[in-house]
């Protein structure tokens, strides 16, 4: 049993694909209420280490944890033909069991929550429309409730304003710094746009070659 909400504490991390070491020895924190950015080359390693650290790839090292992590994709992993509510209560999934999931039996209490998530992130009033008549900007914070109906501690977004045009990509950064300042996430995001990780993130951490340097 932890003691109190560690945030993500990773120590030793590495990790080997095709035969070639991808990450060397990462050690990094993320204080709960903190949003730490990612910089990196492509090819450095960032969506490696964000894959490692949810558990999604055999790897080395110590990450302690108070839970799962939530993740927030580039490609925003919605399902199209859903609602942007029955997209949310997906988050929940653990909670409630596939079947009823499958079936869409949400508990009352279960898509209050999931709206209350919609409403987080400036979504309230859209929940019953289909996530393929959002824009990319809409979506993109689908996936945050998403990732906030899950009640995870720590939230990994791999490049989530890669495909948004620069407004967007700001308020969806911004929106990541306010979860993680209100609702006390630990937040470690990858971004391409160093400006932006200038800006909002409390931390720089740049990955180079699979090593990471503190900027
Ligand atoms: N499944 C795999 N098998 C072998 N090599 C892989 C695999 N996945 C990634 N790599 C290699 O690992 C290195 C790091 O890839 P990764 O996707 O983590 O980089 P990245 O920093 O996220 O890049 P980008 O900014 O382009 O998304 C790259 O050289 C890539 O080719």
């Amino acid at each position: 049993m932890l003691r109190a909400d560690p945030g993500l504490v990773v120590r030793g991390l590495s990790a080997t694909l095709g035969g070639r070491a991808v990450l060397r020895d990462v050690a990094l924190d993320v204080s709960p209420g903190e949003l730490v950015a990612l910089t990196g080359a492509s090819g450095a390693g960032k969506t490696t280490l964000l894959r490692a650290i949810a558990g999604l790839l055999v790897a080395r090292g110590t990450i302690l944890v108070a839970g799962p992590p939530a993740l927030v994709f580039q490609q925003h992993a919605l399902a199209n033909r859903l609602s942007a509510r029955d997209n949310v209560l997906v988050g929940g999934l653990g909670r409630i069991g596939f079947w009823r999931a499958a079936f869409r039996l949400w508990p009352r209490a279960d898509i209050a929550a999931a709206e209350a998530c919609l409403d987080r992130v400036g979504l309230g009033g859209l929940g019953a429309r289909r996530a393929d008549r959002l824009s990319g900007g809409q979506r993109q914070r689908v996936a945050i409730a998403r990732a906030l109906h899950q009640r995870a501690r720590i939230l990994l977004a791999d490049e989530p304003v890669a495909s948004l045009d620069p407004a967007l990509a700001e308020e969806v950064v911004a929106l990541l710094r306010d979860l993680a300042r209100r609702d006390g996430l630990a937040v470690l995001v990858s971004l391409h746009q160093h400006d932006l990780a200038r800006r909002f993130a409390d931390r720089l951490l740049h990955l180079e070659n699979g090593c990471l340097k503190i900027s």
